[in-house]
């Protein structure tokens, strides 16, 4: 193709550049939808120094993540996460990450998750009794209590240990992603050493995160023979000859693979009880069917396919509030992305929550309707229309055990519990790492 015949992307007006700067710090997802509402399915989002494309089609997703994935190396955000990740499974690229890849996959298989699916339900009917010991006492944080549901689920099935005994690690979490989030915003130009809160927290979680690593790596020397994650990154270090450089690839792995598979799911499961508490007769609809399905016991992994309806909620949920809300990529050669000119070197968005909400592709496109994914109407969309869990090559190593945990807590909060926002209470949405809610998610428990 010459260069007077590229076609490029429309791009943002310079009058823009103000908002989008300030929209890029208080309030993303706005920043993304109003540049396509304008623009177009592929933008030039020009804001300062920067030129972000975002492609927001079903078949620019495919061409991105699938077709020709080998160009698109993670990008602005991962790319600032590696400061708090360094090389872990999310970050890294080429033959680290297919080695890591490798170690890793089969922990997540089906064989494996349906062995875990009892620890994943042993967690979900705890944060019941918790929740109904502060039935009529004031509203609980909600989000805070699936973080800590999450967090206890990782250490259950990866690396068989009570996470639960170590108290600091959610907030710790919390601090690595803010500084994920300001190194993006300020495009990775302010030193980690300035004495700023967000840093400071960040430098002391980053010492606590290894610190844990640390000992949970103790304590699993001690009981060998399991072939958890645990086990298998410790294996799969010792190739390493350096001593400093295996236990950073240790700890590296396995805050990517807590912080991955933690706040993703915690965000999807407050985001789906903000949902049902917002949509008459839904939680009714779940209640009916874990009664039905469950009786009075725990779920088991042979239930999953027949919580039909919670599963549709849980689907829809991640429709609307997909809790990797933006996949951020970086062209390493010159590209056509439908038919539009991609330099080399390019930032390249795929927006999940913006390619969720195309009216062509869904019918009344911000109503909650969990019937969409009713499992007769799979064939009725495009394969990239809808991408929870990203697609290709790097699609979510944990999208089965997600999609459990998150199955699993609603059908039996459902069942034996009613959570209400207080009255008047709207949750907005906090595009971090992942899409939070802001502030967290105040809820009344009622016993039912
Ligand atoms: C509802 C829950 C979850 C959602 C919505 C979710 C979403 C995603 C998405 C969209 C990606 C792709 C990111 C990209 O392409 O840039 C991803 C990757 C990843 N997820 Fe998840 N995830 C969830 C749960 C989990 C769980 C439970 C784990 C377990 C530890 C996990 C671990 C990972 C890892 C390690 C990656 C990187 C994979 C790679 O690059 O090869 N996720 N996730």
């Amino acid at each position: 193709m010459t260069g007077t015949t590229r076609r490029h992307p429309p791009r943002t007006p310079p009058s823009a550049a103000p908002g989008m700067l300030r929209d890029l710090l208080t309030d993303r997802l706005a920043m993304m939808s109003t540049a396509i509402e304008r623009h177009g399915d592929a933008v030039r989002m020009v804001a300062g120094p920067k030129t972000l494309y975002l492609f927001n089609h079903p078949d620019h997703a495919k061409h991105v993540l699938a077709e020709n994935h080998g160009n698109y190396h993670k990008g602005i955000g991962q790319v600032h996460a590696k400061r708090a990740l360094g090389d872990g499974l999310l970050t890294s690229e080429g033959e680290l990450w297919r080695g890591q890849r490798r170690t890793i996959r089969p922990v997540f298989q089906h064989r494996r998750i349906a062995a875990q699916a009892d620890a994943v339900a042993k967690e979900a009917v705890a944060l019941v009794d918790r929740l109904r010991s502060r039935a009529g006492r004031g509203p609980v944080d909600f989000a805070e209590e699936a973080t800590g549901l999450t967090l206890g689920v990782l250490g259950r099935t990866l690396l068989d240990t009570d996470l639960h005994a170590f108290d600091t690690i959610g907030d710790a979490f919390e601090a690595v992603q803010d500084q994920a989030m300001l190194d993006m915003v300020t495009m990775n130009k302010l030193p980690v050493w300035l004495p700023f809160r967000t840093q400071t927290r960040f430098r002391h979680a980053r010492v606590e995160l290894g610190r844990i690593v640390h000992r949970l790596v103790q304590r699993h020397t001690a009981g060998d023979g399991a072939d958890d994650a645990l086990s298998r990154v410790l294996a799969d270090a010792e190739g390493e000859p350096d001593p400093r450089a295996r236990s950073r690839r240790v700890r590296d792995e396995l805050v990517t693979l807590l912080l991955a598979g933690h706040e993703t799911t915690a965000s999807t499961l407050s985001w789906a009880l903000y949902l049902v508490d917002r949509n008459p007769g839904t939680a009714e609809r779940i209640r009916e069917e874990a009664v039905r399905v469950l009786g009075n016991r725990a779920p088991t992994y042979e239930d999953l396919h027949e919580l039909t309806f919670t599963t549709m909620v849980v689907q829809e949920t991640m429709r609307l509030y997909p809790a990797v809300w933006i996949l951020p990529r970086v062209a390493q050669a010159e590209d056509e992305i439908g038919g539009y000119h991609v330099p080399a070197g390019s930032d390249v968005l795929i927006c999940p929550y913006t390619l969720h909400r195309r009216p062509d592709s869904w019918t009344d496109p911000e109503r909650f309707d969990p019937e969409r994914f009713a499992p007769d109407r799979r064939q009725d969309r495009h394969r990239y229309a809808y991408i929870p869990f990203g697609a290709g090559p790097r699609v979510c190593v944990g999208s089965n055990l997600g999609m459990l945990e998150a199955v699993f807590v609603l059908a039996v909060i459902a069942r034996d519990l009613r959570l209400t926002l207080p009255p008047g209470h709207r949750a907005v949405p906090e595009a971090m790492l992942s899409l939070r809610v802001r502030g967290g998610l105040p809820m009344n428990v009622h016993t039912v």
